[in-house]
């Protein structure tokens, strides 16, 4: 098969575990630790949102993962192989978007494409036009492409961005910040795009600074903060992982702190209301509390008492209940926890 045909498949898709993989991968600028220890994780078939607050150290990290800056301590290996190393063998199979290409705008978005692939060394000529107009329609700019580029708007210009990233198949895609700058139009369309795009099994990398972005596009996240990776994984892994607590209403306070307490939960009095006392207790028994179990009942897998078995031991008891509620730390409250820093949830 031919690297440079739409649809053939590069660097041996099956014969790696992970797309990207990095060990201790760390860059300092003189004293200052840019990227600390990052061991990043990237499985196949991934959308995977890289996510930290400006200047956690997203697009230094990104940079050497392709090859743009050298490491000062650490490994990268993308699609199995080991970077810079390979260089020349794993470029032809990555797409990148790092700080946009150049366009000349007095030239059409397809002309553009055309002289960008004329200069990428594994490109086969007899298939660019194919190749062009196959890009430009993944990206949703078939309709446009012979308007010349100072016609596009923002959200245009990013899409040829990742069209010119797709002029060969790629098995992976290094998107940094695709939506920056771009109107709440645009924003959406390049969501949509990076969606899109995985469905063809391309491995998608992003970074964002935006959680509800992430929460919005991808499978997979991984938070930096202050040059560290703090978490990664699936996004319902990190959800999962987040913690939850109950909200109880009741006028039998006493007794409903004893009935918590036999099952191992520590409570706290919540705000005062009308008709009783709120109590609110973490659903995860406190250590050496675990004798407190209901028998034969589960637990979830988290290690938390199941909600349903709660209610039970409080009717058992005799405990009137006014209100019940179990609350999830969102994935918000978690990244925030997790980098001690506020996220821009917006957009
Ligand atoms: N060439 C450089 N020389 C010195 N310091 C640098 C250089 N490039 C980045 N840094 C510093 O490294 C840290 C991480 O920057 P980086 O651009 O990787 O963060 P980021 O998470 O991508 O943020 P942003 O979203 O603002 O681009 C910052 O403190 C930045 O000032």
């Amino acid at each position: 098969m031919n690297p440079g045909l739409p649809g053939a498949h590069g660097a041996g898709s099956a014969s790696y575990g992970l797309t990207i993989e990095t060990h201790g991968l760390t860059k300092k600028f003189g004293h200052q630790v840019a990227v600390d220890g990052v061991n990043l994780a990237v499985p196949p078939g991934s959308v995977f949102g890289f996510l930290g607050p400006n200047g956690s150290g997203k697009t230094t990290t990104i940079r050497m993962l392709l090859g743009l800056a050298s490491a000062s301590a650490g490994t990268v290996d993308l699609l199995g192989m080991e970077m810079p190393r390979r260089f020349h063998e794993v470029l032809p199979h990555v797409g990148a978007l790092v700080e946009g290409p150049a366009f000349y705008p007095f030239l059409s978005g397809a002309a553009n494409l055309h002289r960008l692939d004329a200069a990428t060394r594994h490109a086969v000529p007899a298939t660019r036009r194919a190749r062009v107009d196959r890009a430009l329609d993944q990206v949703g700019l078939a309709h446009a492409a012979n308007k010349r580029v100072h016609a596009y708007s923002l959200g245009m210009k990013q899409r040829l961005g990742i069209a010119n990233a797709l002029l060969s198949h790629r098995d992976l895609l290094v998107l940094d910040e695709p939506t920056n700058g771009l109107d709440p139009q645009g924003t959406r369309e390049v969501r949509h795009l990076v969606r899109s795009l995985a469905n063809n099994g391309t491995t998608v990398f992003v970074s964002s600074h935006l959680l509800a972005e992430v929460d919005q596009m991808c499978t997979h996240a991984a938070v930096m903060s202050a040059g560290k990776l703090v978490a990664q994984g699936s996004l319902a892994d990190l959800r999962r992982t987040g913690s939850a607590r109950v909200r109880l209403l009741t006028p039998d306070g006493r007794q409903a702190r004893e009935v918590l307490a036999s099952l191992g939960l520590n409570s706290e009095a919540g705000d005062a209301e009308p008709g009783g006392e709120t109590l609110l207790a973490a659903l995860t028994a406190a250590s050496g509390a675990s004798s407190a179990r209901i028998d034969g009942s589960p637990q979830a897998q988290s290690g938390e008492i199941l909600a349903e078995d709660i209610v039970a031991r409080l009717v058992a008891a005799g405990v009137r209940v006014r209100g019940f509620a179990v609350e999830r730390e969102s994935l918000e409250d978690r990244f925030v926890a997790l980098t001690g820093e506020g996220f821009d949830v917006a957009q």
